[in-house]
């Protein structure tokens, strides 16, 4: 059963906290003093073994490699100083109107 009481806005406050008083016990430090394109790099290996568990892996698996990219996302988002709640913010004004529509309204690349 989930814990209904623990969101990512919580593991937000732990990463934050690790970057900020993280000792050699802590991955989130070690990982950031590696650097954002580290951090980065590991967020796209996480998507890509998260990929792996959906295509070819039971519900644990996509559970257990959903868990370490969301962290992960955590991680990029503290580190390039962007809060989640503006994530959040985003994905809240979409909901005003369909994801075709979104996709419509996008700025060409
Ligand atoms: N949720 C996570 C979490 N998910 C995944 N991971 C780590 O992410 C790493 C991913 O595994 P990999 O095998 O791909 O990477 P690795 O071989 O360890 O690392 P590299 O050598 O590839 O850089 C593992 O070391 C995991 O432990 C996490 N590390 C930390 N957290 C959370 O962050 C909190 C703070 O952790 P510390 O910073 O370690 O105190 C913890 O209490 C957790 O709540």
């Amino acid at each position: 059963m989930a814990d209904s009481t623990f969101t990512l806005s919580d593991l937000e406050a732990i990463v934050a906290d690790r970057l900020r008083n993280g000792d050699a016990t802590s991955y989130t430090r070690k990982l950031a003093d590696k650097g954002l394109a580290k951090a980065a790099q590991k967020l796209g290996e996480e998507a890509v073994e998260t990929v792996i568990a959906a295509i070819g892996g039971d519900a644990d698996a996509v559970t257990y490699e959903s868990a370490d990219l969301l962290y992960h996302l955590l991680v990029v988002l503290a580190l390039k100083g962007v809060p989640l709640e503006d994530v959040l913010s985003e994905l809240k004004r979409r909901t005003a109107q369909s994801g075709l529509q979104e996709k419509a309204a996008r700025p060409a690349d």
